[in-house]
């Protein structure tokens, strides 16, 4: 057991609430127990309808729950059945975004912050305002009205606005969901060094897997009102059985060490899991010894039964079969492999997806030893 593990800041909550259905709807009762960091960003990840949602609204004391607890590292903000009132909404410091900015229209970008920042429980200084400001990036943005903003130009206003009541956990409710492709790319960042600059922990719910995979440590996957898995990004997103189907978004997700550079070739090799487990990458500029997150998607990886010497493809892995379960395409099926040599239990294994008639062909079974031919490694962060 990890000695540190009581004094680890962490959230604690339970809440059972059954809601009552509309004359159409079903009932639906969020029925969850959880533990998770007190620091970093917990993805609450499930299909439409599974209670994310709900489950915000319900540590922000939004929604009444009879039966609900709920700890935030080491303080009460909810005791269950204790008779104790709950730390009301207004009281509880946390700051929510939203899937709209729904900023003031007629307030400027400044008006909009000096709005929260009057209204802060806490005193805000001038420093602390400034840092928020350039942590998102909108100090050319304060004196432009929300209508002259794009919507990622509106949302880091509303994230810099969630901020200024000084915040002891960050709720944020798909904050990418109403951006298209090209806004989303420009926020992204700007949510990354929210993450390595801010130590209190993001909620952060979204639909979006490659949300998930940039920016997420630890992941609650949610299905039905219940917490279906928790556990470490890295784990829960290289899992094959997600109640969501992930189709071309199925991969693993790895957390790497640049250990080589080749200038010649502007490539770098990364280690992960065990000592046997390298990849060749195009050179992103990290140095040796930076960590990196790596994703490797279950399409891009095809089988050999020997080693293609005159494949263009450079990360050739020798790896052995260690299941084939069906894919939710019937022409499909995806192959969990295990590295060949590594018998570390930290090694990691890849997926691949391939078609059930290569499968035929390659005669691939359990044990089975293949080549995995990588063709392409998306460094997310
Ligand atoms: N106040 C309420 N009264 C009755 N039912 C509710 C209420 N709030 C939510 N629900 C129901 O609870 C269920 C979960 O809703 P919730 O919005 O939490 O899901 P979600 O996972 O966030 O969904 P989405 O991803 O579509 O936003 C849904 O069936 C919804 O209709």
């Amino acid at each position: 057991m990890d000695p540190n593990q009581n004094t680890q800041p962490k959230i604690t909550g339970r809440f059972l609430l059954p809601l009552r259905s509309d004359a159409q709807g079903e009932p639906f009762t969020l029925d969850v127990d959880f533990e998770i960091p007190g620091r970093g960003v917990t993805g609450i990840f499930g299909p439409s309808g599974s209670g994310k949602t709900t489950l915000l609204r319900c540590i922000a004391g939004l929604q009444r729950c009879e039966h609900a607890s709920l700890q935030v590292n080491g303080r009460h903000w909810q005791t269950a059945d204790d008779g104790r009132t709950p730390l009301a909404v207004h009281r509880r410091p946390l700051g929510y975004v939203f899937q709209q900015p729904s900023l003031f229209p007629h307030l400027t970008a400044a008006g909009n912050l000096a709005f929260a920042r009057k209204r802060a429980a806490q005193k805000v200084t001038a420093d602390e305002y400034d840092k928020i400001v350039a942590l998102m990036g909108i100090a050319p943005l304060l004196e432009q009205r929300p209508h002259a903003l794009s919507g990622g130009e509106q949302q880091r206003v509303a994230i810099a606005r969630a901020l200024l009541v000084k915040p002891e956990i960050l709720l944020m409710d798909e904050p990418l969901a109403a951006l298209d492709h090209m806004r989303k790319r420009e926020i992204l960042p700007y949510l990354e060094q929210l993450h390595r600059t801010l130590n209190i922990p993001i909620l952060y719910v979204t639909h979006a897997v490659e949300e998930i995979a940039r920016l997420a440590d630890h992941v609650l996957l949610m299905e039905n009102g219940r917490i279906h898995r928790a556990g470490p990004a890295t784990e829960l997103l290289s899992r094959t059985d997600f109640p969501v189907p992930l189709g071309d978004d199925l991969g693993i997700l790895l957390d790497a060490v640049v250990t080589t550079r080749d200038p010649e070739w502007n490539l770098m090799q990364v280690q992960f899991g065990g000592d046997t487990d390298t990849l060749w990458l195009r050179d992103s500029g990290e140095a040796c010894g930076d960590r990196i997150r790596v994703r490797i998607l279950a399409r891009d990886v095809s089988l050999t039964r020997s080693e293609d010497q005159d494949s263009s493809i450079l990360n050739r892995l020798p790896m052995r079969v260690q299941e084939i379960s069906a894919d939710a395409d019937p022409a499909m099926v995806l192959v969990r492999l295990r590295p060949l040599r590594s018998e570390s239990a930290k090694a990691s294994g890849i997926i691949a997806r391939i078609t059930r008639r290569s499968m035929h062909l390659l005669d691939l079974r359990e044990n089975t030893a293949v080549w995995a031919q990588i063709k392409s490694v998306a460094i997310v962060r």
